[in-house]
């Protein structure tokens, strides 16, 4: 929260916890110089989840001298928020949701998903989809790809099974299942899927590739939106869009992450005002806004996509433009009343 992104080129894999928050204490030791509860506020991503929030955070509260709500994602007993942990894999359901019923697909029941990732994001993905009737083909590693082989996909057992697995640090290798998945090594799930409603890239940068938005769209799929950072190649993008425009109502359907994966920073910034009114709000409290919250991300997007692109009958509107757009206009305009630009006149 506050525009800054950054990380380390550590690997926490085959690390101790000592060594991990050895690392993490080295870390803040001279990142607290630079952060503050109104400047920037880090938060959990790749490879950084709670355990490695709680480290820094209280290596943050020992260099301050301060107890602030400085990161977010932090533990519920010492100023954490009910739903961060699940925000950003549920914020992405609740936002494709949207697209869903815009376009007229109805609703998840009985729509086959194919998820990258095997972290946080993927996880939480996982579990709300299948609450909502959908099944989950597909998740993956940096090892390779789990794909489902009967109809009834990935459970919510193995879900829990695989959040035991990632919490150690281990590989889906080691993941026991009963024969309802298969292992490919060394694969991304996108071209083996089988036929496929809805793809989820959430695992990394990049993870979907021209050839396999071609495969994605042979094999049926017509809703895509990015839990993961950038996860789209721009040549893939350029494959979705182009279908987007020529397809029409029975185009694929695009969302990038910086509105389908909001829903993670957005319930970093509700834990940000719980903070600054020493209160706590209630399970379903953080849920209803992260669907309002959602909900925004996807009219806002769609609207001004509406307002801005000239678009044929029959057209969806690009949530790409729509999103990069919206995010301009609003930083534009603050600017503008602030002074910081001003027209000739
Ligand atoms: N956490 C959050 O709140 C938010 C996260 N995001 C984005 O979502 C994505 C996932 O983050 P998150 O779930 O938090 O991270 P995690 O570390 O919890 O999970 C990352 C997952 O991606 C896999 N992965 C990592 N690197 C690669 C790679 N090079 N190739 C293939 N798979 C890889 C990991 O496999 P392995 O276990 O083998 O390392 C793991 O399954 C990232 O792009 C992140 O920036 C976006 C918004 C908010
Ligand atoms: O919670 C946050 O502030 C940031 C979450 C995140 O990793 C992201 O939005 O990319």
């Amino acid at each position: 929260m506050g525009g800054g992104k950054g990380g380390a080129d550590f690997d926490p894999k085959g690390k101790s916890d000592a060594e991990i928050r050895r690392f993490c204490c080295a870390f803040m030791a001279e990142l607290h110089k630079h952060i503050g509860a109104d400047t920037d506020v880090p938060a959990g991503d790749i490879g950084v989840g709670g355990r490695e929030i709680g480290y820094m955070f209280g290596a943050y509260r020992k260099a301050a001298g301060r107890f602030e709500g400085v990161l977010t994602g932090k533990g519920l007993s010492w100023g954490g928020s009910l739903i961060r942990p699940e925000a950003t894999g549920y914020g992405l359901v609740y936002y494709v949701g949207h697209m869903l019923e815009f376009s007229g697909a109805g609703s998840y029941a009985g729509k086959r998903v194919a998820l990258s990732g095997s972290g946080n994001v993927a996880q939480y993905a996982a579990l709300k989809l299948i609450e909502l009737g959908a099944t989950v083909v597909s998740l993956s590693d940096s090892k390779g790809a789990l794909v489902a082989t009967g109809e009834s996909g990935i459970t919510g057992e193995d879900i829990n099974a695989i959040m035991a697995i990632k919490a150690a640090r281990q590989p889906l290798t080691t993941f026991q299942n009963a024969g309802h998945v298969k292992w490919i090594e060394g694969a991304r799930p996108w071209l083996h899927v089988g036929k496929v409603d809805i793809a989820l890239p959430c695992a990394t940068q990049n993870e979907v590739s021209k050839e396999e938005a071609e495969g994605l769209l042979a094999a049926g799929c017509k809703f895509v939106a990015e839990g993961s950072n950038m996860g789209c190649t721009l040549e893939a993008i350029e494959v979705f869009e182009n279908n987007r425009k020529e397809k029409k109502g029975e185009a694929v359907w695009y969302a990038p992450g910086k509105a389908a994966n909001c829903g993670g920073v957005a319930v970093s910034g509700l834990e940000m005002a719980q903070n600054s009114q020493r209160l706590n709000w209630t399970q379903s409290e953080v849920d209803e806004k992260l669907k309002d919250i959602m909900k925004n991300a996807f009219f806002n997007g769609l609207n001004t996509a509406k307002t801005y692109v000239e678009a044929t009958e029959g057209e969806l509107p690009s949530l790409v433009a729509g999103s990069n757009i919206a995010g301009f206009v609003k930083v534009a305009q603050a600017m503008h009343d602030q002074g910081d630009w001003w027209s000739k006149n």
